[in-house]
């Protein structure tokens, strides 16, 4: 077994601790070093990521994917439903439902393969809180079975602010959270997606910037409260939230 990335995690204890509010048990260690070892075995056959060395992997994949839901890891018995749409690998799904093993994650990909692939490492990371779901955000938007059901929707790297928007909020629940990772912010964009979010039905509830602990990368999330439901409009067809931003 590579345990570079377990060495790792014990070598960054105290950053995680006081940046991330938590605390790893060795079970969640364990898992973390496993999944690492999945995903790049994963990597072989599909393209998952390019962040392969354990310090990027740390960073840019465990501590930027739970660095977003920080304020929810200090009650590690929060039971929420959570879907993490254009999960890609699993991030940043897979992580949150390692700290959050009382919580319901569902992990959502247009890409079958990698929900396949996903599908397959679930259980050797003996994850019982984790479903997969093939599809489009904007067709399974208007499926009852997932539509205005989640109490949290996270979604890194997937597509431009307004087309998240509109992928996210017609999945949560009236008082839900939509949060949306990103690199760069400019304050000018906050005109614009107040509008957006207020077409879907949501506010901007807090906007976070910060840097990764290691490379100082700058980093932001958008935190949107769903206030009013969704109208039946959205989100649009497929391929137009990402090519005509609202
Ligand atoms: C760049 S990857 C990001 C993966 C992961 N979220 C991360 O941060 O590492 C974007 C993923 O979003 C998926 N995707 C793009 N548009 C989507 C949509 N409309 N519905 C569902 N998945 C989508 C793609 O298949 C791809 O796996």
């Amino acid at each position: 077994m590579n345990n570079s990335l377990l060495s790792f995690l014990l070598e960054m204890e105290d950053i995680w601790q006081t940046t991330l509010n938590s605390q790893l048990t060795t079970r969640q260690k364990i898992q973390f070093q496993r999944l690492y070892e999945l995903i790049l075995q994963g990597n072989l056959k599909l393209n998952l990521t390019r962040i392969i060395e354990p310090q990027d992997f740390w960073e840019k994949h465990l501590w930027d994917s739970l660095r977003g839901v920080v304020s929810l890891l200090s009650n590690s018995h929060n039971q929420l439903s959570v879907i993490d749409i254009g999960t890609g690998g699993g991030f940043p799904g897979i992580p949150f439902a390692i700290m959050l093993p009382n919580s319901q994650v569902n992990l959502l990909d247009s890409t079958q393969k990698k929900v396949t692939f996903l599908t397959q490492i679930i259980p050797e990371l003996e994850l019982h809180n984790v479903t997969t779901t093939v599809g489009r955000a904007e067709k399974i938007g208007h499926n009852p079975k997932y539509r205005e059901q989640y109490d949290v929707a996270l979604i890194r790297a997937v597509s431009n602010t307004s087309a998240c928007i509109e992928y996210t909020l017609p999945l949560i629940k009236k008082g839900g959270l939509a949060i949306i990772y990103r690199g760069n912010w400019m304050d000018y964009e906050i005109t614009s997606v107040t509008g957006v979010a207020k077409q879907l039905g949501g506010v901007i509830a807090y906007i976070d910037k910060f840097k990764t602990p290691l490379s100082q990368g700058t980093r932001h999330c958008l935190y949107l409260k769903k206030i009013t439901k969704t109208s039946s409009k959205f989100p649009r067809p497929i391929g137009i939230p990402n090519s005509k931003p609202l």
